[in-house]
């Protein structure tokens, strides 16, 4: 936290400047109140009363506008760094690899960005301000009153090893209930966050009282451990303001007979009682404000558990970018296992030529989509490597081999944006011209036409509002709209009726025609069309016929393979 703080310290001191400044007139006050104690009211002198109050008045007028200045410098540059630390964080998300990813929850990734963070920006901003001051306060007060009065000062910071005992035992135990209350907070936004995204499914079984039930049992969970806080907080207030009364009842129980015995004066008590108020003030406000600061220190955790965690596919020092124009991808031994131990791939090795398609049958959980995500390096392989134009894939620089890779997969995403700019995803500069050239070759122009609001029709966070056939279609043009060389289609048609199937393959045949293409099928007359088919079975090629052998058509041997995979 405090590096991200390194490009703000000008600004951190002139807040400092500031609020010691504003602290020093502050601490004035008691001597004011001791001037008119002692010598105005004493010497009768009204002029003199006039002079010292409007001395006074313009000194709280200073003060105010020096802390205004000060505070409200402080909490920009604290905002300004917890932005920087939610960009910062936002992007490492998008770094980290898929396999960080299938781990994690979305709602508690989103409760890190969100209440995390903001109870981070309360410690950076709020709580420093309020520490600063404190601080200042305490040490000012305590030089002023020893040089006072050394004796009646000693009484006034007698409680302060009490105060610091307490606030060290207490520390530990609001950073442990501080993640826990965060801990419990994200787990019911990720309940939230599941349901929600999930809610047809909520409806279609009839969960709505099951799912409200789970959030509201999270939310008592999340309310049971902020209770606890909050308890344990108010005692450790209530004990604190308890003991620093004693230094003010001390202070005027020794100095009121101090003064009857005329050792002291009238103003010099009252004085010195103000400044047992700033002392008291400062040891209370540092204690509460060190309490926060531990609390505080959960919620850092938990961010910065996932800035440290490191990013597990990335660019090597110096990578290189793919430029193409055609894509030879070549496999070689290449093993791949998600969790240690499990091999989901072993011993790949295949050639495909430039333009050439490559189709990939086999059994559901054979490993297809796992090896096609390799192409575009979401995993790296954990053995063997993958070389595109005679290259190791992890020579080229990440950016230039996703941009090298379209993909039209079976699960559709669309944005919560309009259609076009879904489109438009598969490459930002697109015009709108380029766009509907991309819809018109998926077959997808038509419908969109008919839409109420043509291409800026908006369609739901998650496409809701479009049918599964036009969903695919519509990631069928933001992957032509790509035009990139290599191209993945992982079941791209199975939510296609046949007609629209027949004009999409068209769409695909020409696509595929100029491009290395990775097809994985199920039906039969995808894959006539294939230069090699590959057969998978328990993450192995068992065996690379052709199209006349799988189906069986010629010898009526080819049916092995379908069967055996
Ligand atoms: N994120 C993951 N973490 C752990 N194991 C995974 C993960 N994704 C897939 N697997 C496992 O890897 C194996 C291959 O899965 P993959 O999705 O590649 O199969 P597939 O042939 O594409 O199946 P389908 O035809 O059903 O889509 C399966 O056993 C699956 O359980």
């Amino acid at each position: 936290m405090l590096s991200m703080a390194r490009p703000h310290l000008p600004g951190v001191a002139l807040c400092l400047v500031l609020i010691l400044v504003a602290m020093a007139i502050q601490l004035s006050l008691p001597l004011g109140v001791q001037a008119i104690f002692d010598r105005v009211l004493s010497s009768g002198d009204k002029r003199q009363v006039h002079i010292v109050a409007g001395g006074l008045l313009l000194f709280f007028v200073v003060r105010s506008l020096l802390s205004f200045w000060g505070q409200f410098l402080l909490q920009r540059i604290g905002d300004t760094i917890v932005v920087d630390l939610r960009k910062q964080l936002f992007r490492h998300y998008h770094d980290l690899g898929l396999l960080y990813h299938h781990k994690q929850n979305v709602g508690d990734l989103l409760s890190r960005l969100g209440s995390d963070v903001a109870a981070l920006r309360n410690a950076v901003s709020n709580l420093l301000v309020a520490f600063l001051t404190n601080f200042f306060q305490l040490a000012g007060a305590t030089v002023i009153m020893m040089l006072m009065n050394w004796k009646l000062g000693l009484m006034v910071l007698a409680v302060s090893p009490l105060v610091s005992v307490l606030t060290r035992v207490c520390a530990p135990v609001f950073r442990r209930l501080s993640a826990t209350i965060q801990d419990r907070l994200a787990s019911s936004t990720t309940i939230a966050q599941e349901s929600l995204a999930g809610i047809e499914i909520t409806k279609t079984f009839g969960r709505e009282a099951y799912e409200s039930g789970r959030y509201g049992d999270s939310m008592t969970r999340f309310l049971e451990s902020a209770i606890r806080a909050r308890r344990i907080d108010a005692a450790f207030n209530a004990t604190i303001a308890f003991l620093t009364s004693f230094s003010t009842i001390a202070i005027f129980w020794y100095g009121g007979i101090e003064v009857a015995d005329g050792g002291l004066s009238a103003g010099t008590l009252v004085a010195f009682l103000l400044y047992s108020q700033n002392v008291t003030q400062g040891i209370a406000g540092i204690a509460q404000h060190y309490s926060s600061f531990s609390a505080a220190a959960g919620a850092t955790r938990r961010v910065f558990e996932i800035l440290d965690t490191p990013v597990e596919v990335r660019d090597a020092e110096d990578a290189i970018p793919f430029e193409g124009p055609g894509a030879a991808i070549r496999f070689d031994d290449v093993g791949f296992q998600y969790r240690s131990g499990v091999r989901v791939l072993q011993d790949i090795s295949f050639d495909v030529g430039a333009g050439q398609t490559v189709a990939l049958v086999g059994a559901s959980g054979a490993g297809k989509s796992t090896l096609v995500k390799l192409i575009s390096r979401l995993f790296d392989p954990t053995e063997g490597s993958i070389r595109l134009n005679g290259r190791d894939l992890r020579d080229y620089s990440l950016q230039s081999v996703r941009n090298a890779v379209a993909v039209v997969s079976q699960d559709v995403f669309l944005f919560g944006s309009s259609i076009m700019e879904n489109i438009r995803y598969g490459r930002l500069d697109a015009s709108d011209a380029e766009v509907e050239a991309a819809a018109r070759a998926a077959n997808a122009h038509e419908f969109i036409e008919r839409l109420s609001d043509g291409y800026m029709t908006q369609v739901g966070e998650r496409g809701v509002q479009l049918s599964g056939g036009q969903r695919q279609r519509i990631s069928i043009a933001r992957a032509l709209l790509r035009n990139a060389p290599i191209l993945i289609l992982d079941e791209a048609t199975s939510a296609i009726d046949g007609r629209s199937e027949a004009l999409i393959q068209d769409a695909i045949d020409r696509m595929r025609s100029s491009r290395t293409t990775f097809m994985i099928a199920h039906r039969h007359e995808t894959l006539r069309n294939a230069d090699r088919i590959l057969v998978l079975s328990g993450g192995r090629i068992i065996g690379s016929p052709d199209y006349q052998q799988l189906i069986g058509e010629d010898d009526g041997g080819g049916r092995r393979w379908l069967k055996e995979a």
